[in-house]
């Protein structure tokens, strides 16, 4: 990945949202909240009135929360609903997108005498998705895994939280961290990295969106103020992005979160919003997301030989979609998405839940030394 220029800065996001204005609200631009996007709006170009396409884009986004965050009932992480087995539908994904634990062997084998790198998200994949994102605790036991993982194999947390508030959750100095999807990337100088850093610096930082740091402040307090009034919405500032949860929010008042956020984002037109498990998140629009990441961490950390290099990327949501992509288009390595019910993904493989994430890690610490290259073989 050529970062030359030194900025995956869209070169004028003004610019490219002027050129829209009248269309549509330049911030939702880049990004599609219904499948297929907003091609239809669009195409009814500017005969259609401003109010009008807004009902269009707030319906959209409220689409989007609707399909893509499964409603409680069914969004229990360890839940005693039918298991995914038992649907018929989550077998026939299985056969698509099959287990890592039951491939293991597989996994293993085409590792051979090649260096394996793990890539980790955080929610929902090393700690189970909770209703406060401030609870959403690792266990010691998933905790000694990472260690581990991190003592024998080049090893990063890919978050959309900010470095900081995962560092302090995940509690572990010898990884490296990408916190706000990617946008703020610090590698380690410890173990694996050492000799890979630049001499002389503890650890590199690397912040592509660093110019929008004020906007993102101002949109916090923005979003907050609007959703004060909603009972159970809340936002989380993650530095260079920002998270609006209506996790706790009663269905009824969806819309309201989706009008405010996309009235609020109007006067934003370089931020956009995307959606995750029943999450909003406001992000500026630059081209850099946690495949971008991934690309760059292993650049940085001289792993980029894709012949000799194998990365495994696990995690559980729809942002993580990027860096499989980047994971299959390499064609090295693979990605293993964390789900109980069966999505479209790039991923080549799955796990149901955290704990098979952790059995996973477990396994890949102890394959023998000799079919897997770690740091002391
Ligand atoms: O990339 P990730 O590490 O997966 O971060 C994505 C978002 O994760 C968090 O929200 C999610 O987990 C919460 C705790 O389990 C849950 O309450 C929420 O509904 C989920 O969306 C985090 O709080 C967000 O800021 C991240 O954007």
């Amino acid at each position: 990945m050529d970062l030359s220029n030194g900025s995956p800065v869209i070169s004028d996001p003004m610019a490219m949202s002027q050129s829209l204005m009248g269309v549509l609200p330049s911030n939702m631009m880049p990004f599609s909240v219904r499948p297929g996007g907003y091609s239809g709006a669009g195409g009814a170009g500017v005969n259609v009135s401003r109010r009008k396409i807004e009902e269009v884009l707030v319906s959209g986004l409220l689409d989007a929360m609707k399909s893509s965050s499964p409603r409680k009932k069914h969004n229990v992480v360890f839940g005693q609903e039918n298991l995914p087995e038992e649907d018929p539908a989550y077998s026939a994904w299985m056969a698509k997108c099959p287990s890592a634990l039951a491939s293991f062997k597989q996994i293993v084998a085409s590792a051979q005498g090649k260096k394996i790198a793990v890539f980790l998200d955080y929610d929902g994949t090393l700690s189970p998705i909770v209703d406060d994102p401030e609870k959403a605790v690792m266990s010691p036991v998933m905790r000694a895994a990472v260690r581990n993982v991190a003592k024998y194999f080049p090893a990063a947390i890919v978050s959309g939280r900010s470095r900081k508030k995962v560092l302090e959750f995940v509690k572990l100095k010898e990884l490296c961290y990408a916190g706000s999807h990617g946008m703020d990337i610090m590698t380690s100088s410890s173990a694996h990295y050492e000799h890979n850093t630049e001499k002389g610096k503890e650890a590199n930082l690397f912040q592509p969106a660093r110019d929008f740091l004020p906007m993102i402040d101002e949109v916090s307090k923005a979003l907050l103020e609007v959703t004060s009034g909603i009972e159970g919405a809340s936002v989380e500032d993650n530095k260079f992005c920002v998270s609006v949860h209506y996790r706790n929010v009663d269905e009824k008042d969806w819309e309201l979160v989706a009008r405010l956020v996309n009235e609020v984002l109007e006067d934003f037109p370089a931020l956009k919003v995307t959606n995750g498990r029943m999450v909003l998140e406001v992000r500026p629009v630059i081209d850099w997301d946690k495949g971008k990441a991934v690309e760059f961490l292993l650049q940085s950390l001289g792993l980029s030989d894709s012949e000799n290099v194998i990365p495994i990327y696990i995690g559980d949501d729809r942002t993580d979609e990027d860096a499989f992509k980047v994971l299959r288009e390499r064609n090295c390595g693979y990605g293993i998405l964390v789900s109980q019910v069966p999505k479209e993904t790039e991923a080549f493989y799955s796990l149901r839940d955290p704990s098979e994430v952790k059995l996973f890690l477990v396994l890949l610490c102890s394959a023998p030394a000799g079919s897997v290259q770690r740091v002391d073989s």
